[in-house]
């Protein structure tokens, strides 16, 4: 498969290598420097395009590959105000679209966990509930997309939670996520249930970035034959 790589920072880099391991061809690598190919990715010969950039540049990316056609997989966090429009240019340039606030399979198993156990406990409310992220430094982010999507998770689970809060102190409608940054950590999430006498805890601990770059490059050969938005839950059928 030849792929272009929209973004060549700490993600592309760990993308590019898994790509070739598994035989694919990296056909261009674009990032600030050489924006402008950006704009020619449909007429290349790339038959997909992978696009780790950064929250303020995701969205001018994501617009050009859908009014171009082209079949794109996207990991980018921190621009989903704009999602709605991507997915409707996607279906208008009969593009593909496919989006994971994290593509490792591990936190995708999570994902299901959590809302198992959210819909289990929304029945039991002496328990206060208590989410967690830690990544590092660098991350321009803040909360993680991992962390509002298992926050989502327990809104859709749990009827008297509404919305989410980005450290500061919770109200009784809201879902509190905590934010963390440490040294290079890749990401890790929690989610707790605490009482007056015990608590129930479920954690992911990413090791490295390798997880989300073979979910990435496995979720571009699923989507080079397809058209659509489609996502983690097409993919896997968990
Ligand atoms: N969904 C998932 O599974 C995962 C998602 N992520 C997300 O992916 C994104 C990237 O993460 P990461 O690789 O660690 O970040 P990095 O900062 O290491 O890399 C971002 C890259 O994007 C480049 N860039 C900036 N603006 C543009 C632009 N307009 N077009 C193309 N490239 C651009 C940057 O170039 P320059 O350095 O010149 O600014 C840099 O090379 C983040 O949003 C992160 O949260 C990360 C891991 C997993
Ligand atoms: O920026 C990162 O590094 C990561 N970002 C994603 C997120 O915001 O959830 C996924 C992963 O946790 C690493």
């Amino acid at each position: 498969m030849k792929i272009t790589l929209l973004g060549y920072g700490k993600m592309g880099k760990a993308i590019e290598k898994v790509a070739l391991e598994r035989g694919h061809e990296i056909v261009n690598t674009i990032d600030l420097n050489n924006i402008a190919d950006r704009e020619k990715i449909g007429e290349s010969e790339a038959e997909v395009v992978i696009e780790f950039s950064s929250p303020h540049a995701a969205y001018e990316n994501l617009k050009s590959c859908m009014a171009q056609g082209v079949k794109t997989v996207s990991g980018t966090t921190g621009w989903l105000d704009h999602k709605e429009e991507i997915e409707k240019l996607c279906v208008e340039n009969d593009a593909a679209f496919f989006y994971a606030s994290n593509y490792s399979i591990g936190v995708n198993l999570f994902f299901k966990l959590n809302e198992v156990l959210a819909k289990m406990m929304s029945k039991h409310k002496q328990y206060e509930i208590f989410t967690s992220e830690i990544h590092h430094t660098e991350k321009l982010d803040s909360p993680s997309g991992t962390a509002i999507t298992l926050a989502e998770g327990i809104m859709n689970n749990n009827i008297q939670k509404s919305k989410w809060v980005n450290n500061e102190i919770p109200k009784e409608d809201e879902v509190a996520i905590w934010s963390s940054r440490e040294g290079k950590v890749p990401g890790t999430h929690n989610v707790k249930y605490i009482s007056e006498i015990d608590e129930i805890e479920i954690k992911h601990t990413a090791y490295s970035r390798l997880g989300f770059a073979q979910g990435a490059v496995i979720a571009a050969e699923w989507l080079v034959d397809k058209k659509g938005v489609l996502g983690m839950d097409d993919m896997l059928k968990l």
